[in-house]
């Protein structure tokens, strides 16, 4: 009998992992999920609130918790019946848990090369999406509890919508009712959704959901794919499907990956992903057809081209952004809050145009990550709780982005064009993350660091990076992005032995 992993990955001919299912949204006889209202304070009966939120992913509970520790009485509203939003649901978490079984799958694979003998290791993705469901489960669990946890809080299971900019109707999944609420502050941190192509055969395509949506239920996966777009999750998404040996070919209109980020990073990263992926840019996507013997065809153009080229695979994934959650069942309109396809309209308070209506996260189109929809929520709690104050400003170019790929990338801050932009003189120094003991230690593949550096104050606006631990390396680059570090400072400090952070050091002190 083979030994299971905890991440799904067996080691030799083992039985597969099942986890027992339980809880999470959209379990009606769970402990942990819905029916979360029913366990907790219920409405009051005046119905007015010092604060109603409108979704519970991470613009929302942060705003939500901060408020109700502070004594204000809070409603959270939210669809599926419990924390952590899409993040949790189908996005970041269950996302990085399937990574984490393929990262351990794949080391396995390299075992020899650290001196070890592993036979027959075998990754089997029923059992790969037990152990991310277990993760999701966890979360949702902790998650109720912190709910119950928290006096004044009032949450609910259900969806609002905007009656005017005051009244707020609210439709209780488990009870079955219509209330209606009023805020002395309201927030909508309502989120996101998939970006669709109006392209025909779309609706044929995989995206985010089947693949890693709470108890989600694709059973096996194809041979090979295409992934249509090499943003965030097209190239995390292509990095792990080619780890398990599926054969990859990634599409993208742009003409690199990444776009939008640091061009010398988006082509760093890509010569090390074309070892095992195909990576085509400079194609539009404009049709999908299903082939009659099974799998599908990808029609694309490429750029200045007169005729598509065809692609086949036994599947297509389609990862092409994602959009504000403007529906107007939300009420935007009845409220009076402005609002673009890009977003709602906010400053750097996360006040809308209604003085007394927030808005956080995804819904605004302003870095569409977790981290920065918490920071976000954050903000518009100070700005309520301190509305004459010296309250805290959110900057959205100051948010560390990270891509999951192997190697990982990183960015935080100003690009070279984005310095061009603001008419600020920069130069740019780099060192390569393959010189340091940790990137050796764990025999990753090299990338680089670089700094973007101002010639007029000397600051670091700007770091970069691919390769090992980059995703880590993110946080430091933040405080010192933030803190308006110069490369002497830097260089003065000190970063643990053998840690890929010494890179930060190191190359401050050669400047
Ligand atoms: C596959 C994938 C991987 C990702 N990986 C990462 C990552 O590694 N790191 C990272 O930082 N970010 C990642 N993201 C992005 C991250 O998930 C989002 O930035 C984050 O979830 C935004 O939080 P939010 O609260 O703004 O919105 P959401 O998380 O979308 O939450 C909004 C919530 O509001 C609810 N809602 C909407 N309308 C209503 C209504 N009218 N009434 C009641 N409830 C409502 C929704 O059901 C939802 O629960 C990933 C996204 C995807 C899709
Ligand atoms: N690690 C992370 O932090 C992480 C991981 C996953 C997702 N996310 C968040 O989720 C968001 C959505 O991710 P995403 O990858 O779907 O969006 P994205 O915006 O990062 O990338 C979409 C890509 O699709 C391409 N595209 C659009 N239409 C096309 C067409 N017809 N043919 C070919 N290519 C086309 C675009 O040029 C773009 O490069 C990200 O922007 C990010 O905010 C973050």
């Amino acid at each position: 009998m083979g030994k299971m992993s905890r991440n799904g990955v067996s080691i030799g001919p083992g039985k597969m992992l099942r986890l027992a299912r339980e809880g999470g949204p959209g379990s009606p006889d769970s402990a942990y999920g819905l029916g979360v209202s029913s366990c907790c304070e219920v409405i009051k009966m005046d119905n007015a609130f010092d604060l109603i939120v409108i979704g519970g992913g991470g613009g929302g509970y942060p705003a939500a918790f901060r408020l109700a520790r502070a004594g204000r009485s809070v409603l959270l509203v939210d669809d599926k019946g419990n924390l952590g939003g899409n993040c949790l649901y189908e996005g970041c978490v269950p996302s990085k848990a399937v990574r984490e079984s393929i990262a351990l799958f794949q080391h396995i694979q390299e075992a020899d090369r650290f001196g070890l003998q592993v036979a027959g290791a075998h990754a089997d993705w029923r059992a790969i999406r037990a152990y991310k469901d277990g993760i999701q489960t966890r979360r949702y669990r902790q998650h109720t509890e912190e709910i119950e946890a928290t006096p004044r809080l009032t949450f609910i299971r259900g969806r609002a919508r905007f009656l005017d900019s005051r009244r707020v109707e609210v439709t209780d999944h488990d009870r079955g009712t219509q209330t209606v609420v009023t805020g002395t502050d309201i927030l909508i941190a309502a989120g996101s959704e998939a970006s669709a192509l109006t392209v025909p055969g779309f609706e044929l395509t995989w995206n985010h959901h089947q693949l890693f949506a709470w108890q989600d239920t694709v059973e096996s996966l194809p041979d090979s794919v295409i992934i249509v777009g090499a943003g965030y999750i097209g190239l995390e998404v292509a990095s792990m499907l080619a780890d398990l040996g599926v054969k990859t070919t990634v599409l993208e209109k742009a003409d690199t990956v990444l776009p939008g980020m640091d061009r010398q990073l988006a082509s760093v990263l890509a010569d090390i992903l074309h070892d095992r992926i195909t990576i085509i840019t400079g194609v539009t996507v404009n049709a999908i057809v299903k082939l009659p013997g099974g799998g599908y065809q990808v029609e694309g153009l490429a750029q200045g081209a007169s005729e598509p080229r065809r692609w086949q695979a036994g599947q297509v994934i389609s990862a092409v952004g994602r959009r504000p959650y403007l529906t107007p069942e939300l009420g935007l309109d009845q409220a009076g809050v402005h609002y673009s396809p890009k977003g709602i309209v906010v400053d750097a308070m996360m006040r809308t145009n209604v003085p007394h209506i927030w808005a956080a996260g995804d819904v605004t189109g302003q870095s569409m990550l977790f981290h920065a929809a918490v920071r976000m929520s954050e903000v518009a709690a100070h700005a309520i709780l301190d509305p004459d104050g010296t309250a805290d400003r959110f900057r959205a170019e100051e948010m560390p982005a990270t891509v999951f790929t192997r190697p990982e990338a990183m960015s935080v801050g100003w690009t070279r064009e984005m310095a061009e932009r603001f008419g600020e003189p920069v130069f740019e120094v780099e060192r390569s993350m393959g010189v340091e003991a940790r990137a050796q230690i764990a025999l990753s593949t090299p990338g680089f660091l670089k700094m973007v550096i101002s010639r007029q104050t000397g600051q670091i606006r700007g770091i970069h990076a691919v390769g090992v631990d980059a995703a880590d390396l993110s946080a430091v680059a933040h405080l010192i992005v933030r803190l308006g570090l110069t490369p002497r400072q830097l260089g003065q400090m000190t970063f643990p032995h053998p840690t890929q952070f010494e890179i930060f050091d190191r190359l401050a002190r050669n400047v």
